[in-house]
């Protein structure tokens, strides 16, 4: 049974137990999805999610309780959406912690003022029809390095990217009804487990 761990430390955490629960019944795995809070919590798990939020708390709170190390010696695939997005990049227009698990910058608020936030259907690499963002605040990712995939744009700017196992959103996928994202991130993590 894989072990998928939401990372709990700020934000909204239960939507995206709640997706994943949703996605995991969808394709019939056997799998548990739990709130974790500790390195040792997050070494046991096969794939962590880390929601939108505020990424320099979160930043802060994983180097703290050194999640970062467990995260990486343990090769855990991560799902980061929005603050999670800035927070898998390697490089964000402020001084804050970050994982810097995928080849990329991020810009934290990227999308301007006067559409902080917004929904518009998206076009992306990895799904047959369109998925509905919703952007709250929302990042865009630049000078992503080419052993990543940018897997959508919106306006120009790239709002998903994969990179081996990881994969970032600029987007919440865990205030929609629609679990795509997440099974897409569930058949990665099983690709490693297997
Ligand atoms: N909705 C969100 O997750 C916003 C992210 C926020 N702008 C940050 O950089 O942390």
């Amino acid at each position: 049974m894989i072990k998928i761990g939401i990372l709990d430390l700020q934000g909204d955490v239960s939507e995206h137990q709640m997706m994943a629960k949703n996605a995991v019944e969808k394709i019939g795995l056997k799998a548990d999805v739990s709130k974790v809070k500790t390195a040792s919590e997050v070494a046991e798990c096969n794939g962590i999610i880390i929601s939108g939020g505020e990424s320099t708390v979160i930043g802060r709170l994983i180097k703290e309780n050194s999640i970062n190390t467990a995260i990486k010696e343990n090769q855990i695939p991560v799902l980061g959406t929005c603050a999670g997005m800035v927070l898998l990049g390697q490089e964000t227009d402020f001084e804050q912690p970050l994982l810097g698990l995928i080849p990329m910058k991020v810009k934290r608020n990227g999308f301007g003022r006067q559409k902080l936030s917004f929904e518009a259907d998206l076009n992306l690499n990895t799904l047959e029809t369109p998925y509905p963002g919703v952007f709250i605040r929302a990042p865009y990712a630049y000078d992503v390095e080419d052993e990543a995939v940018v897997v959508g744009q919106i306006q120009d700017k790239i709002i998903a990217v994969t990179y081996e196992h990881h994969m970032a959103t600029a987007f919440h996928p865990e205030l929609t009804n629609d679990t795509r994202i997440h099974e897409y991130f569930l058949k990665e993590v099983l690709n490693c487990v297997e």
